[in-house]
């Protein structure tokens, strides 16, 4: 079956829960046993050794999980406490059943109905939060909060479930209320939007998604402009590579990177190129600088600049599939010059990193003359100059995505979920990749596989997402080896090539 990595907004939920419900068909206590289910086998794989669980429950759907969580673990024998949390007066009819089923199995259950019944302190094993899940409409606050601040001040760990309780699916701008600090969340069928934020992963943690099935029809019906990339999605997109295939239908492509102390970036983006599938590929180098790189990468071939120490000119374009600038090229008058000149005459495929978007920025006139479907390639403070200051995350991620349609380009901001945002609108997180990439050089080399990928034909947006994936799984696989503090950003192009083995094994 054909899998589409949707983010859904969580109020999309009640729809999606009801289509399946119908469709499926299956009542809608069995898709929450299911759910359950889902969490309970997570959990023990998770935490092997642990054998007492206290489960926090609200009134809701999400506190109906937590009950039937509850049930499973009792039945395979686990000690298990419920916290009752009476958020409101009324339980939804799947939390009253599957709390009526706990209790008559003689389930050990607490009700909390003011902060004084909450002691959170004698408490040993893990927390499982059930609290509150994608139904939250407000911040949490008063007497609620009180618990989970309680929770949070506590040693032992937490597992959302769904969603921390407190935190919204989507913009928490506002949200002064308390959140829960979760160590793992266990998330249904789609990530939540603001999982993807780096100022919530105190509150998220490391996060899993879990499939309960939901039906299949709807979730590839229902519009979302946001999705997540996976490796099966991506393995979809990539193209078979023929036979008979030359070196000149894999492109031939045009790199401008390196200035006088900064010549490490064009040998690591040449490098990313050179193992993402390039035909062939011409490194412009200033001209006192050329031999270094051409002893470090002999498969490249070599253009000199009139310049001694930095990119100032290029003169013909004409036999390039794609057009690479800017890691290490430095922001001289010269190379300003350079850049604004080859934006006049170059209107194919072109990809703009670091130094050259910092040109963009102090010269708003040259963004006007981005080729269409240009790829552009900023770290956050880069967009920020770019696109100015943004308040929060979603702030940021808003103002990316007007910045993509309006200068019809696909703009990749680089994170731990890199974003890429498309002309159309769309916004694409990806999953791979780890800290150990946040290093000098990473997106030198992320510069090279896309440029490479671009030579090689491949659509723009398929380009670009699979670059951005293969590169976070090619630090993956580094992080195996050497840990998030031993490797290096040259390790992401010692892996690549099985990263690709990998994605390719996929197909
Ligand atoms: N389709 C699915 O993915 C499934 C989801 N499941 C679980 O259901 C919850 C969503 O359940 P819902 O009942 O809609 O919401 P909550 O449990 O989050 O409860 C909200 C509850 O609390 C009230 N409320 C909202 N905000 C506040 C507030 N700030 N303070 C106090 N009270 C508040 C609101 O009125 C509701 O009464 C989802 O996350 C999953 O965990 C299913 O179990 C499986 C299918
Ligand atoms: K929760």
């Amino acid at each position: 079956m054909k899998k589409y990595n949707k983010i859904f907004k969580t109020s999309d939920l009640k729809e999606i829960d009801r289509y399946t419900v119908e469709h499926e068909p299956i009542s809608s206590s069995l898709l929450m046993k299911r759910a359950a289910e889902a969490i309970a086998c997570r959990l023990l794989k998770i935490f092997p050794n642990n054998s007492i669980f206290n489960i926090v429950s609200g009134v809701g759907n999400n506190g109906g999980d937590g009950f039937a969580l509850a049930g499973i673990l009792l039945e395979k024998g686990y000690e298990v406490v419920v916290y009752h949390v009476w958020t409101g007066a009324c339980l939804s009819a799947d939390c009253k059943k599957y709390r009526e089923d706990y209790l008559a199995r003689s389930g050990s259950c607490v009700d909390v109905r003011e902060i004084s019944d909450f002691d959170a302190e004698s408490v040993e094993g893990i927390w499982i939060d059930a609290l509150f899940g994608a139904g939250l409409s407000r911040p949490v606050t008063g007497w609620c909060a009180g618990v989970i601040d309680r929770i949070n001040r506590s040693v032992l760990p937490v597992v959302a479930v769904d969603i921390p309780s407190g935190l919204l699916g989507e913009d928490n701008a506002k949200n002064t209320g308390s959140i829960m600090e979760a160590d793992y969340t266990l998330t249904f069928q789609f990530p939540k939007l603001s999982f993807m934020f780096p100022e919530n992963y105190r509150y998220v943690g490391d996060f899993e998604v879990l499939d309960i099935g939901l039906h299949p029809e709807i979730l590839r019906d229902l519009f979302s402009s946001y999705f997540y990339l996976t490796p099966d999605v991506l393995a979809a997109r990539l193209p078979k590579v023929g036979k008979f295939t030359h070196k000149g239908e894999m492109g031939h492509a045009l790199l401008i990177a390196g200035s006088y102390g900064m010549m490490g970036a064009a040998i690591l983006a040449a490098e990313g190129a050179l193992h993402s599938g390039v035909g062939l590929l011409t490194l412009h180098l200033p001209r006192s600088l050329k031999k270094i790189v051409h002893l470090a990468v002999p498969e490249v071939l070599i253009e000199e600049d009139v310049n001694e120490n930095c990119f100032s000119r290029i003169f013909d374009c004409s036999k390039y599939r794609v057009v690479g600038i800017g890691p290490g090229i430095g922001t001289s008058t010269e190379t300003a010059f350079g850049l604004e000149r080859l934006l006049k005459d170059w209107k194919g495929r072109m990809l703009l990193d670091a130094d050259a978007l910092n040109l963009l920025a102090a010269d708003a006139r040259l963004l006007k003359l981005l080729p269409e479907s240009a790829v552009l390639t900023p770290h956050p403070k880069e967009f920020e100059r770019l696109a100015g200051k943004s308040e929060n995350d979603f702030d940021r991620l808003n103002k990316l995505s007007i910045f993509a349609e309006k200068y019809n380009v696909y703009v990749v901001l680089k994170g731990a979920h890199s974003v890429v945002a498309t002309p159309e609108g769309k916004c694409y997180f990806n999953m791979s990749g780890n800290p150990g990439m946040a290093k000098g050089g990473a997106g030198d080399v992320l510069t090279g596989i896309i440029t490479g990928l671009l030579a090689s034909g491949m659509p723009v947006p398929d380009a670009v997402l699979t670059g951005v994936f293969v590169h976070g799984m090619a630090g993956d696989l580094a992080r195996e080896e050497m840990g998030v503090r031993g490797m290096k950003s040259g390790d992401i192009i010692a892996f690549l090539g099985k990263a690709w083995r990998k994605l390719e094994t996929l197909v």
